[in-house]
């Protein structure tokens, strides 16, 4: 190999481990791949086109890299920030060994920034539980007892508590900043972090930590699906990169090999004309053989020559097409996350109404079913049906029966707080999740639901027409599992259609 070639082979290699740098740690396919490539590449021999390209390359990598380890050093510190003021909030106590553990975590994970909702997620449940163990001095006058338990007690609004809450709230808005989540969810987010920063009442902190919870177990759910997807593609575009340096190697290895041959044909002839030259005895006879000697060592270079050529010029076709792939592969990544996000957020979203659909309920219902259980939290939810919904269809038509069904949402949504889920389960069916909320509650607001549907006309072909909604509305016991809990909020359901419909039936 000659030493430009050694040249940009080092500089490929250097990038390469770059991009390894990036995506260490994620996947273990991913990092074979890497040692894979990197193994060909420095078998492999290259020209100056290879170089050039390399050179726009790595200080683009380097400069993405710096950025993302500060990135990361921002995150880490406002996340052992947000720790640490446990130790600030009145009537709160975190365990030092799950301080401890959470550290330990964030050590390990920190410049990782597919687990950053992971562990924003765990910060903030730290916390969450922090305000929910009453330090030892004011055992009964926890927030959680006063907020919860006798709602109208509050805590003074101190200068100090106005301060610590504006702490945390702003630190916790700033960490928000650094999760991504699909579109669908943005709006959700935004309303979250102007909350936080909006408030500086320390009574409202655990409900906002329990929005943040829910919001990041959306998040962890989603990234990960992103970042498999990313990874599997991403892991196509090393292969092909591989068979590439793969293919360049081997066009590498003949052109040697064709050296070799030509330079083994040059020396017999040299050998032969020696000995020739040197048993002549007719000046004529060598002048005719030399010709001769001359011709076919001509014809063996012009051949020769022709072969390097061709191989050259496929060796920086390859090369350039090399190139192209590993600045497809810089683009891909960026743009990838974004077309991902979109059609996961397009998989869970209705069309016909706008609402999540019945996929997205499946991802939301888990893990506020687990927090529920975990926190000791109520949480509800009921199942609406538009009644008699076949006659609209069958008397006004099916158009007439989409508009009702694009109508009754936003009357159910009307009457809800934004905390309150709403999904189309399907067909004329509606279920609504409420976080944090008695039976008692979500039975009020399911009457408000049907009474806010029955008394909205509906215009069918310009005649004003009543609609109704029956709905079944249970608790979560928590333990039960979700197949439980919403076939006995359909059965009520069945029973509020049974009693002649228009009706709310919860659990006894
Ligand atoms: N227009 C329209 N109709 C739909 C859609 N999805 C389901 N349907 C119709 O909704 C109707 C539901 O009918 P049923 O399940 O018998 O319920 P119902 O007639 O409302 O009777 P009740 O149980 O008493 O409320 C069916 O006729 C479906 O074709 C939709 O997206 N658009």
């Amino acid at each position: 190999m000659d030493p430009v070639q050694d040249k940009a082979v080092e500089s490929l290699l250097k990038a390469i481990s770059r991009i390894s740098m990036l995506a260490e740690g994620n996947d273990p396919e991913l990092d074979t791949t890497l040692q894979s490539v990197r193994a060909n590449l420095g078998r492999s021999q290259s020209t100056e086109v290879l170089n050039a390209s390399l050179q726009t390359l790595e200080p683009l990598v380097l400069k993405y890299d710096e950025e993302r380890l500060a990135r990361a050093q921002s995150f880490r510190s406002q996340l052992l920030e947000l720790i640490d003021m446990s130790d600030d909030l009145p009537d709160a106590q975190m365990s030092p060994q799950a301080k401890k553990a959470f550290e330990a975590e964030i050590r390990k994970h920190w410049q990782s920034s597919s687990k950053w909702p992971e562990l924003l997620g765990q910060a903030v449940q730290l916390l969450h539980g922090a305000l929910k163990t009453p330090s030892k001095t004011t055992k009964n006058n926890s927030i959680i007892g006063r907020l919860f338990r006798r709602k109208n007690d509050h805590i003074p609004a101190s200068a100090s508590n106005v301060e610590i809450m504006t702490h945390v709230s702003h630190t916790l808005a700033a960490l928000l900043t650094n999760i991504t989540l699909p579109d669908i969810y943005r709006d959700q987010l935004v309303d979250i972090k102007n909350a936080l920063t909006a408030s500086n009442n320390i009574n409202h902190l655990p409900a906002l930590l329990d929005e943040v919870i829910t919001l990041i177990m959306v998040a962890v759910g989603k990234t990960q699906e992103d970042l498999t997807l990313y990874l599997s593609q991403l892991n196509q575009q090393l292969a092909s990169i591989n068979a590439s340096l793969v293919a360049n190697y081997k066009a590498q290895r003949s052109i040697t090999s064709h050296r070799k041959e030509f330079g083994d044909t040059f020396q017999n002839h040299v050998n032969s004309t020696k000995s020739d030259v040197h048993n002549a005895t007719d000046l004529n006879a060598l002048k005719q053989l030399i010709n001769d000697r001359m011709h076919t060592i001509t014809e063996a270079m012009s051949l020769f020559q022709d072969k390097m050529q061709e191989q050259e010029k496929q060796a920086a076709q390859s090369i350039t097409h090399l190139k192209n792939k590993v600045n497809r592969m810089e683009q891909d990544a960026s743009h990838l996350r974004s077309s991902m996000q979109e059609k996961i957020a397009q998989a869970l979203s209705d069309a016909l109404t706008g609402l999540p659909n019945r996929a997205a309920y499946q991802d939301a219902i888990f893990p506020l079913l687990t927090s529920a259980a975990k926190n000791q939290h109520a949480l509800c939810i009921a199942v609406c049906d538009v009644d008699y919904f076949k006659k609209i269809n069958d008397t006004w038509g099916h158009l007439a029966g989409d508009k009702v069904l694009r109508l009754v949402p936003r009357q159910i949504q009307s009457v809800l707080k934004k905390e309150h889920l709403v999904f189309r389960y399907g067909g004329e069916e509606f279920v609504v999740i409420f976080p944090m909320t008695s039976l008692e509650q979500a039975y009020e607001h399911c009457q408000n639901i049907r009474k806010v549907v029955e008394s909205t006309p509906f215009n069918m072909n310009g005649d004003p027409v009543s609609i109704t909604i029956s709905i079944g509305v249970s608790l979560f016991n928590g333990k039960e599992s979700h197949d439980e809990l919403f076939s006995r909020a359909d059965k009520n359901l069945y029973q509020a259609k049974e009693q002649g419909r228009n009706k709310v039936i919860r659990d006894n």
